[in-house]
């Protein structure tokens, strides 16, 4: 049975919800699902914009055979090319093999290399500025590479001023009956999650969100239709939302404060973290978060990262090298390009040491406009009582920055 929803008269929401995938992009684990948007307008002409992954190829299906009715499907816009948005193109083009498609020169390419040539004849290939005539409504194309993939296009519906957006402004998190933004408790439900989802699948290319931001603002959005997550259509949560891209794509901290990335095998570097956190409590300093990188999934790590202003990596040596799971969060936020952040480094050994110096290495040496607070720490198997005055030290350098 079809499952839609108008989000404005004749334009309407025929995605759909995955609650059983793990993993997005079989990496990121997905505790509160997520959803996967397409749109369908029905004006003199009809258009498909963007379609669904392949766990909701079903339900999308017969949303959009249920609104169209004996129509027939004259434009299927494509915005993006990732698997999970595409599934069901060729299905749409089966059934309604008359349908033209819309995109720019690189969706035909990547089209292409996934689903071979179904109906090269089909292809509407649209410029910047372009625009398909649906009758009221009139789709302008925009290009915005890198906005995770480069081939990345947004629309904009100019009578209505919706822009499809693409990935951008998307979320994890299914939508709960309630597609829209301003109708749920959006802090509680989706924060954390959006958070998560720019830091770890749009955060590398900020340069490239600002260049889309620049570019797009200007043209009186009054709602924001993305392709996971919940829509946008009142002004508080369009500025809510752009104002929280801006900050996360300009790598500005959310917040000032304290996150203490560690590793420990048998809790000594465990035990050192503790006490330090418990020194720059007493210092004033609250809203601390504290994340073992062995047990909490890098990518929740990664978006607490993307939100503080002050970080402290806490981890042993292991065969002369970083250990590992802490080097493999460092590595990720490397290759995310993250930035701009005061960092305190905490290393622990036993016989020669590695960690302390590698973990300085990527403050020092990756992450762009980023400093290093006080001295970086490497203690001898465990916390001793001499060594205090070290963490005092640290911590007094921690809490002094983080209330300049
Ligand atoms: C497999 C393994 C390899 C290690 N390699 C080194 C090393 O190369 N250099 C070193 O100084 N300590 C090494 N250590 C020792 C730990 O870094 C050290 O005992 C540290 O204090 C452990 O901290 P933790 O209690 O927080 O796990 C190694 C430990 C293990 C289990």
């Amino acid at each position: 049975m079809q499952c839609i929803q108008a989000i404005k008269k004749d334009v309407y929401w025929i995605g759909g919800n995955d609650f059983f995938t793990e993993r997005f992009e079989n990496m990121l684990p997905l505790p509160n699902g997520v959803s996967y948007n397409s749109y369908l307008i029905l004006d003199e002409k009809t258009a498909v914009i963007d379609s669904v992954d392949a766990s909701i190829r079903v339900q999308f299906l017969a949303n959009a055979k249920y609104l169209l009715q004996d129509r027939k499907l004259d434009y299927l816009v494509i915005n993006h090319m990732e698997p999970d948005h595409c599934a069901a193109l060729v299905d749409l083009v089966e059934m309604y093999p008359d349908v033209k498609i819309v995109g720019n020169a690189k969706i035909f390419t990547l089209f292409e290399q996934f689903y071979g040539k179904p109906c090269p004849d089909n292809y509407v290939t649209v410029g910047e500025g372009d625009v398909i005539d649906l009758g009221q409504h009139k789709l302008q194309s925009f290009k915005a590479p890198m906005v995770h993939w480069p081939e990345v296009t947004v629309t904009f519906e100019q009578t209505e001023k919706i822009l499809f957006s693409a990935d951008a402004f998307g979320t994890f998190g299914t939508l709960n009956g309630n597609i829209f933004a301003d109708e749920v408790d959006y802090d509680t439900v989706y924060l954390a999650d959006a958070r998560r989802y720019y830091s770890n699948i749009v955060g590398k290319f900020g340069p490239q969100v600002q260049l889309a931001l620049k570019k797009l603002l200007p043209l009186g959005i009054e709602m924001i239709a993305p392709l996971h997550g919940p829509i946008y259509r009142t002004p508080e949560t369009i500025q809510y939302i752009v104002g929280k891209y801006n900050a996360w794509s300009s790598y500005e901290p959310e917040k000032k404060g304290v996150l203490i990335a560690f590793a420990s095998m048998y809790g000594n570097t465990t035990a050192i973290v503790n006490v330090l956190a418990n020194k720059l409590a007493l210092r004033g300093i609250t809203d601390m978060r504290m994340f073992d990188v062995s047990k909490t999934h890098p990518s929740f790590v990664v978006a607490e990262a993307w939100k503080y202003s002050h970080l402290v990596f806490a981890a042993p040596t292991y065969n002369l090298n970083l250990y590992l799971t802490m080097e493999n969060f460092l590595h990720d936020l490397k290759c995310l390009h993250f930035q701009n952040r005061k960092f305190a480094v905490v290393g622990n050994h036993s016989w020669a040491s590695a960690a302390k110096k590698r973990m300085v290495e990527y403050v020092t040496e990756y992450f762009k406009k980023s400093e290093l607070i006080g001295d970086a720490l490497d203690f001898k198997s465990s916390l001793k009582a001499e060594q205090e005055k070290e963490l005092d030290a640290l911590a007094d350098a921690i809490a002094e920055s983080v209330k300049a």
